[in-house]
C-alpha cells in the first residue's frame, strides 16, 4: 500500500487500529432501540389517509421506513454511534446540533480539517462525528460519501436533514484524505478513474475481502436491527450468518447499465451536449476535481459493465453526439439509455450480421457491434441490445432465458451458477424427484427452469404478464414439461396449489420492499417443509423473517437454517442475503 493520496503531499497513516470488522461497528447494539415495524401495505394505506403529497413527503424524511437506506441511517446507525459516542467519550448528546431550522445556513459551506470518520453507513458512507470551528459547544453528526472507518479528512459541510427528536445529521463532502485508514487502498489502486465523483460505486477504495466482510457486517446488523433480541439469541442468528459468497468477476460483470442524462443542459444558450452517465456525489478534491462539474458525472466507461455492455455505451455516447451535432438536441425524453448484454448464435452470413439488433459501431462501418463467445460448445455472439422491447437471450449453466430487455433479470451472470447451486441444495429436494417447488416472484422462470429437474412439479407466480409468457417459453426451449406459471400477486398462488406441503420447498425471490403480510400469512397456512428466501435488500427479509417466525399462524414450527450473503454487485454497497427457514 502507498501511503499517498492523489493531491498533497505524502500522508501517515492513521494508527488507530482500524479492522475490517470495526468497519460498521455494532458492538453495542443490541440496547439499540428496535423501531416499530410495519408492514409495507400498512405504512401505505397510513400515508394514503392523511395528507397532501408534500406532508406525505416531509413525513416520510422525519420517519422513513426502516427497511430503507435512509430509515437503517436514521433509526439504528446514528442512534447506534450517539450512543457509543455518549459512552466512550463522555460527550452527551445535549451538546450535538437540534435542527431548529435555523442551523442549515449557519453550517452549510464549512470546511472542517481533522474529521477522523469513525464508522460505515449501510451505504458505504462514513459517518463521524463532527466538532464545529462556528460553534465550539456543538457537535454535528455528519455522513461523508466515500470516507472510510479510521480516515482522517477535510470536509465541507453541507445539507442539515433533520431526524427524530429534532437531531439533525449533515451531509458533507470529503474534500481531502489528510490521513488514511489503513484499510484503504492506495489511489492507483482504485480501479475507475470516476471513483469518488461517480455515485454508481462506493467501495473501491476498499480491497475485495474488506468490501465482503463489509457485506457480513451489513446483513448481521441488519438482523440485529430488525430482529427481536429475544428471537436472535433463541435462533442463535449470528452464528447462523455465513461468510459472503464473492463474485468471481470484480469488475466487467454487471449485463445491463442505465446510464442517464439531464434534458436541462440542452436547454443552456447556447444548448450543449449534455453528460451522459450517472449522478454526481461529492465535491472531491481528493479525486480528479472538475470545475463545471454537472449533476450528471460524464461516463465515458463503466468498469463494472461486461466487455459488450462497455462497447454499447462508447456506441451510444458517439451515436448521441453526432445527432447533437446534427439536431442540436439528442431528444426531449427518454432520458435513460438502456445497455442490456445480448448473447446469440454467430450468424452464419455478414448480411446476417448486419441484421442483428444490437448497438452500432457508427466509428466503424456501422456495424453492430459484437464479442464472440462459445455457448454449449457453439460459436456464439455477445450484442449490446438498447431497445427496451427487444428480446434479450442469456444462458446460466447451459439453460437459455429469453426476456424482455426492460424486465428483471438477475444482472451478473457470473455468480449465477454459485447461487443457483448453493439454492438448490437448500432446497433440499429429495432423492427420486418426488419433491414439489413453489417459486414465487418467479420472474422468467429463473430459479424453476434450473430446479426442473430435480422435482415432480413446480408452480410459479409473477406479478409482470410480460415475464410469465417469457417463462412459459423458457420452459419449452428447455424441454421442460413439469412448470406452470401464473400470472398474478405472490399470494394468488395459494389458491390453486395442490402440492403436498410435507414435500414441498418454497422459494422467495420478492423487490427491495419484501413480502406483503397477506403472503406471509398464507405462506404459513400452507405450511411448507423449507422456506428459501433471496433477496435483494436484507433489512426487508429480516422484517419479513421476523414477522413470519413471530406473527403468523404456523410461524413458531420453524426455525431459521442459515443466513448466506452473496455479491452480486462487487464495488458497490449492496449484498443479495439468502435465508433458509426449515419446519420442525
Ligand atoms: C427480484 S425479482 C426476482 C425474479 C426472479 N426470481 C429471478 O431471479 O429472475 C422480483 C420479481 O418479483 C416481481 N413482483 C413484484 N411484486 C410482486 C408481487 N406482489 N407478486 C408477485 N410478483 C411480484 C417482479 O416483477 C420481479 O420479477
Amino acid at each position: 500500500m502507498s501511503s499517498q493520496t492523489s493531491s498533497g503531499p505524502p500522508v501517515k497513516r492513521t494508527s488507530s487500529a482500524v479492522s475490517p470488522e470495526s468497519v460498521l461497528d455494532s458492538s453495542n447494539s443490541s440496547t439499540a432501540k428496535k423501531p416499530k415495524i410495519e408492514s409495507t401495505h400498512k405504512r401505505k394505506s397510513r400515508r394514503g389517509r392523511k395528507g397532501s403529497k408534500r406532508q406525505q413527503k416531509q413525513r416520510q424524511r422525519l420517519d422513513p421506513d426502516p427497511t430503507t437506506t435512509e430509515g437503517v441511517l436514521t433509526k439504528y446507525t446514528i442512534p447506534l454511534l450517539m450512543k457509543q459516542y455518549d459512552n466512550n467519550h463522555g460527550v452527551s448528546k445535549d451538546q450535538l446540533i437540534v435542527n431548529d431550522g435555523t442551523m442549515n445556513w449557519l453550517l452549510k459551506d464549512q470546511v472542517v480539517d481533522n474529521v477522523k470518520i469513525l464508522i460505515m453507513d449501510v451505504q458505504g458512507d462514513g459517518v463521524a462525528i463532527v466538532e464545529l470551528p462556528s460553534h465550539p459547544d456543538k457537535k454535528v453528526i455528519c455522513v461523508i460519501p466515500f470516507g472510510i472507518p479510521g480516515d482522517i479528512v477535510k470536509i465541507k459541510l453541507n445539507q442539515l436533514i433533520r431526524i427524530e427528536n429534532g437531531i439533525g445529521y449533515c451531509k458533507a463532502d470529503l474534500l481531502h484524505v489528510i490521513n488514511p485508514s489503513q484499510l484503504r487502498l492506495a489511489e492507483d489502486q482504485i480501479p475507475c478513474k470516476y471513483f469518488g465523483i461517480c455515485s454508481g460505486c462506493q467501495l473501491q477504495s476498499l480491497d475485495y475481502s474488506t468490501q465482503l466482510q463489509l457485506k457480513r457486517r451489513t446483513i448481521v446488523n441488519a438482523y440485529r436491527f430488525l430482529m427481536d433480541e429475544s428471537l436472535r439469541s433463541r435462533e442463535k442468528i449470528e452464528d447462523k450468518i455465513g461468510q459472503t459468497v464473492g463474485s468471481p468477476l470484480l469488475v466487467g460483470y454487471r449485463t445491463k447499465l442505465t446510464p442517464h442524462y439531464d434534458l436541462l443542459d440542452m436547454k443552456a444558450d447556447p444548448p450543449k451536449i449534455p453528460s451522459i452517465g450517472y449522478e454526481a456525489k461529492g465535491r472531491p478534491e481528493w479525486r480528479v476535481m472538475n470545475e463545471n462539474q454537472t449533476r450528471v458525472v460524464d461516463i465515458e466507461d463503466c468498469i463494472i459493465g461486461t466487455p459488450i455492455v462497455r462497447k454499447g455505451l462508447a456506441n451510444e455516447r458517439t451515436r448521441l453526439s453526432k445527432k447533437f451535432d446534427q439536431e442540436g438536441s439528442i431528444g426531449k425524453k427518454g432520458a435513460t439509455i438502456l445497455l442490456r448484454e445480448d448473447t446469440v448464435p454467430k450468424p452464419d452470413s455478414k448480411d446476417d450480421e448486419m441484421n442483428l439488433n444490437g448497438s452500432r459501431d457508427t466509428d466503424h462501418d456501422d456495424t453492430v457491434s459484437t464479442i464472440p463467445c462459445i455457448v454449449k460448445d457453439q460459436p456464439y455472439i455477445k450484442t449490446c441490445v438498447t431497445d427496451h422491447n427487444s428480446t434479450v437471450h442469456e444462458y446460466v449453466n447451459g439453460l437459455e432465458f429469453r426476456f424482455l430487455a426492460n424486465e428483471f433479470f438477475q444482472n451478473n451472470n457470473s455468480i449465477l451458477p454459485l447461487v443457483i447451486d448453493y439454492v438448490q441444495k437448500k432446497l433440499n429436494f429429495g432423492e427420486g424427484r418426488d419433491s414439489y417447488l413453489v417459486d414465487a416472484y418467479c420472474g422468467s422462470g429463473l430459479f424453476s427452469i434450473s430446479s426442473a429437474k430435480s422435482v415432480k412439479r413446480i408452480l410459479g407466480v409473477e406479478i409482470s404478464a410480460q415475464s410469465i409468457k417469457f417463462a412459459k417459453l423458457n420452459a419449452e426451449l428447455n424441454h421442460i414439461d413439469n412448470c406452470e406459471f401464473i400470472a398474478g400477486k405472490a399470494e394468488k398462488l395459494f389458491d390453486q396449489i395442490d402440492f403436498p406441503r410435507d414435500q414441498t420447498s418454497v422459494i422467495l425471490d420478492p423487490p427491495r420492499k419484501g413480502c406483503d403480510k397477506v403472503f406471509l400469512d398464507q405462506l404459513s397456512q400452507f405450511l411448507p417443509k423449507r422456506v428459501v428466501y433471496v433477496s435483494c435488500n436484507v433489512h426487508s427479509q429480516a422484517r419479513d423473517i421476523q414477522s413470519f417466525l413471530t406473527e403468523t399462524e404456523n410461524g413458531s414450527k420453524y426455525h431459521v437454517e442459515s443466513i448466506r450473503g452473496f455479491d452480486f454487485f462487487p464495488q458497490t454497497y449492496h449484498v443479495e442475503s439468502v435465508a433458509v427457514l426449515e419446519r420442525e
